[in-house]
């Protein structure tokens, strides 16, 4: 094994608190919220087993963290809507080239940041699936694959790198040169799960039941040819099959602006229906399934 780097993850939540549990095991890793936190971190996995895992939780305030070695990379684990100003805040505690890795949902933070960040910034699509539990726990309600990569491909050697350490901790990870087209994938993915759910207050699995199963496959046949119009290329078995099969995968989750809904936080409605939407304007075509959507979505 390679000398382990140290990684910062910032966003003490769902997904922050799954990839801490397992990235802590093979590397030395710091987990940033906005306010202190106990150790240890109860991780549910997904086989029903719970671990206790011992997890340097922080914040960017805390002296202590300063006194480690400098992040080789940071994991944003914000939602996209927060992700700017934590990346402000991240900006006074690290050297300008660090290396950020983005895995936000949607289309929308992750060229913005390309814009802004100094440094490089690989941007994941993961279908692995996690919910928070408490102040301390996490669930990870589904496993799925991280793909890696940057939207100019000019980082292929980290991106690799990074896929490297995140395959040792336990997940499936490859390195994507065509980010953009899985990123946009992911997008159609949570375009056709997550306002349902979120909506209708139920489980990802609960979509394959009438009515939901119909709504889905409604919003797929109008996502598809819009994606197609942008230049994306449909995955091999189509876009109905990678819907279904993440469905599937995640049956037992509750999808991330579920618990946004739940909690009243602000949903993730502009970065996964908004590039859409953007899209329909452009290809000047009437998409009343995507709107309506967007209407019955919580901003
Ligand atoms: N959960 C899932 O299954 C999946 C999520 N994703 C994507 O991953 C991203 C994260 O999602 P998820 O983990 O579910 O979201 P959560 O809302 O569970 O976690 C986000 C965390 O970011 C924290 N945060 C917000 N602003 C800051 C800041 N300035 N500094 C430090 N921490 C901050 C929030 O803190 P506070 O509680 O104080 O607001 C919260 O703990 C989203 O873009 C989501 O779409 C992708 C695939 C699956
Ligand atoms: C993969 C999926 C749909 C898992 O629920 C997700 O990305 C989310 O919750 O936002």
């Amino acid at each position: 094994m390679r000398p382990s780097p140290t990684w910062w993850i910032l966003g003490d939540g769902a997904l922050g608190r799954l990839f801490a549990a397992r990235l802590t095991t093979t590397l030395s890793l710091h987990l940033i919220g906005r306010r202190a936190a106990a150790s240890p971190l109860r991780y549910h996995a997904p086989c029903g087993e719970t671990h206790e895992v011992d997890v340097a939780r922080t914040t960017l305030a805390t002296q202590a963290l300063h006194t480690y070695a400098r992040p080789a990379l940071v994991v944003l684990a914000t939602k996209s809507h927060a992700t700017l100003s934590a990346v402000e805040e991240l900006a006074a505690h690290v050297v300008p080239q660090t290396p950020l890795l983005s895995l936000q949902n949607g289309f929308s933070i992750q060229p913005r940041l390309a814009e802004t960040w100094a440094g490089p910034v690989l941007c994941a699509s993961t279908t692995e699936g996690a919910y928070v539990e408490g102040d301390a726990g996490v669930v990870h309600a589904g496993t799925g694959t991280t793909w890696v990569g940057d939207i100019h491909n000019a980082w292929p050697t980290l991106a690799r790198d990074c896929a490297y350490w995140l395959n040792q901790a336990g997940f499936s990870a490859y390195h994507d040169a065509a980010i953009i087209q899985r990123l946009w994938h992911k997008l159609a993915i949570n375009a056709a799960i997550n306002p349902l759910v979120a909506r209708y207050r139920i489980r990802n699995g609960q979509l394959r039941d009438q009515p939901f199963r119909r709504m889905v496959d409604t919003i797929i046949d109008e996502i598809g040819p819009l994606l197609e119009g942008e230049g994306i290329i449909p995955p091999p078995a189509g876009w109905h099959t990678l819907v279904w099969e993440i469905i599937v995968a995640t049956a037992n989750n509750r999808a991330s602006m579920l618990q946004d809904v739940l909690a009243d936080r602000p949903t993730e409605r502009e970065a996964i229906l908004g590039p859409l939407l953007a899209a329909a304007k452009r290809q000047r075509c009437s998409t009343p399934i995507l709107e309506t959507l967007y209407h019955d979505t919580p901003s």
